[in-house]
């Protein structure tokens, strides 16, 4: 696999003009189409069904999301009004962690791909930190021993699934994650790699060699034999049939085969995990650069530079991105609820139709609601860790109405942000500006609330599609559509800026009652 990523790199030249990137994301699969100015050209959003088949435990079909992908692909095709000959390269972002284990031989799935929110090996994970292995576990790995990572949940299928153990230690099953499993695909079955920034996610990669770290897969009970090989992200991953984007043919799963497609021509020249391709999308290239993006979860990255920072304060130390074998690290908080709590407000409480609504709703409930909602759905991320909180509503009143539960749920985002903010700061990081994206950002009251509580400058990125962005560009690179991340400041735009309009004193006074209602909670 090449690794050529920057100017003076053997990187293959482009013949097409557009660049198509995947966003793989854990309610839908989204695809862009890009011009060589990174303008985007096309767009294309597949949703697919969440299955929650038991108290904490979330699962998606990895046919559906195999299947919403490339129809993804073929609308924001369609919709760029371009031919497939005109494609330069693909580029591949994705949902974190998410653990896919299949058959080798056929390409299928043997249990249905668990969700990085899933929550079924918390005890696993108890029983790990109750041997004193999460200081060993954080400093080989950047991580903590929390049910998120993929680690436990690889081991999870393999002791569920009958047979599934001894079939992987044989080497007939591969395990991956969302990347790997759409490039095994997408390569007719021909190529298991994954790349840099998704393997440090999974508990198994060494954060300083980055390559798997044969006592980690030991002490997780996972059989090397199954893994991926780890590749930079900008690389020369696989050959693509593009009539797959074309054709109305059925899509299905790809077997094994070293037999060479003639006709795949469309290289794979990025693949990176989601928050680190908006790391890179919001060009955050330079240490101290901050970027948090609000979809399903949130996540805050910090780029720390060429050495991981080991947080002191419960923070994720983590790949930013690797290139030409060089390692770019980052502080990352992650939190599992944010828009997925207006989800909830609308799916589950039906006191909104549509996301928006939560914006005309909050206005005018100021800071002093007595309403504090701990969205502990899934349990609690960064800073605390704890897998088995649920979540509660403290200081409701016979007042309390939709327009304070509104309020209420956009404001713990925002307070949730708050704490992963002080953890870094507490880490040595100095923060002046939070560059923000992802589908909630759409929203000016929450983006307001976030200033405000946080007391930073929030600048609010010119599309939602950060992500995406930050893969299609490191794709340009490995084809020498762009020359070096250089080239990225000037082609990624803000919309809109938002000070705080609070005193220090405010800040603290709100947090305080949060803090109160998270101990609660704990
Ligand atoms: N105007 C809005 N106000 C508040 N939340 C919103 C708004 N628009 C979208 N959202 C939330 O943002 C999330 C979708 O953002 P997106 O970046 O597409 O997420 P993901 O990539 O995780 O699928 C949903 O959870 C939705 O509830
Ligand atoms: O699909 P998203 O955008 O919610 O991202 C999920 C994260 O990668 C999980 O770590």
């Amino acid at each position: 696999m090449s690794t050529n990523a920057s100017a003076g790199g053997s990187a293959a030249q482009h013949q097409g003009q557009y660049i198509l990137a995947i966003d793989q994301g854990t309610t839908s699969s989204r695809a862009m189409v890009y011009n060589t100015k990174l303008e985007a050209k096309g767009r294309g959003q597949q949703e697919f069904p969440q299955h929650f088949p038991a108290n904490g435990h979330v699962e998606h079909e990895p046919m559906d999301i195999w299947q919403t992908t490339i129809l993804a692909c073929r609308q924001a095709i369609k919709d760029a009004g371009v031919d497939v000959s005109k494609l330069a390269v693909l580029g591949i972002t994705n949902q974190r962690e998410t653990t896919i284990v299949w058959d080798k031989a056929t390409g299928q799935p043997i249990h249905r791909a668990i969700v990085w929110q899933d929550r079924r090996t918390a005890d696993h994970c108890q029983e790990l930190r109750d041997n004193d292995l999460e200081d060993w576990v954080q400093e080989r790995t950047g991580l903590l021993l929390d049910p998120y990572f993929s680690a436990t949940k690889i081991a999870w299928v393999l002791d569920h699934v009958e047979g599934a153990r001894q079939r992987a230690e044989a080497g007939e099953l591969a395990f991956g994650t969302v990347d790997s499993f759409l490039l095994w695909h997408l390569s007719g079955g021909q190529v298991h790699a994954t790349d840099a920034t998704n393997a440090s996610r999974t508990l198994l990669m060494n954060l300083h060699t980055r390559q798997w770290d044969p006592e980690l897969c030991a002490t997780f009970c996972v059989p090397t034999a199954m893994l991926p090989e780890i590749c930079d992200n900008a690389s020369s991953f696989a050959m693509v049939d593009r009539t797959l984007f074309q054709a109305e043919t059925e899509i299905t799963f790809a077997g094994q085969t070293s037999e060479k497609n003639e006709s795949a021509d469309l290289p794979v020249g990025a693949l990176i995990g989601d928050q680190q391709g908006a790391l890179v999308g919001q060009a955050c290239i330079e240490p101290g650069q901050i970027k948090s993006t609000y979809g399903t979860g949130c996540f805050a990255l910090v780029n720390t530079g060429e050495q991981p920072v080991m947080s002191d304060h419960r923070l994720l130390s983590t790949l930013g991105y690797q290139l030409n074998g060089e390692a770019t690290y980052a502080l990352e908080g992650s939190i599992f609820m944010a828009g997925a709590i207006v989800q909830w407000l609308r799916d589950k409480l039906g006191i909104i139709d549509t996301a928006a609504e939560t914006e005309s709703l909050a206005e005018g409930i100021g800071a002093e609601q007595s309403e504090i909602l701990i969205p502990a759905f899934t349990g609690l991320g960064a800073p605390y860790w704890q897998p088995n909180a649920r979540a509660a509503i403290f200081g409701m009143t016979r007042d309390t109405g939709k327009k304070q539960l509104a309020a209420a749920a956009l404001r713990s985002v925002a307070l949730q942000s708050r704490d992963l903010f002080k953890a870094m700061v507490a880490d040595g990081q100095t923060i002046d500006t939070i560059k923000v994206d992802g589908g909630m950002t759409d929203n000016a009251w929450f983006m307001q609330a976030l200033a405000d509580i946080t007391g930073y400058t929030v600048v609010r990125a010119d599309t939602a599609e950060i992500s995406v962005r930050g893969a299609a560009f490191l794709a340009g690179l490995e084809v020498n559509i762009f020359r070096s991340l250089t080239d990225l400041p000037p082609l990624c735009k803000s919309a809109g800026t938002f000070s705080p309009k609070t005193n220090k004193q405010e800040r603290q006074a709100l947090h305080q009652r949060w803090l109160a209602a998270i101990e609660k909670v704990r």
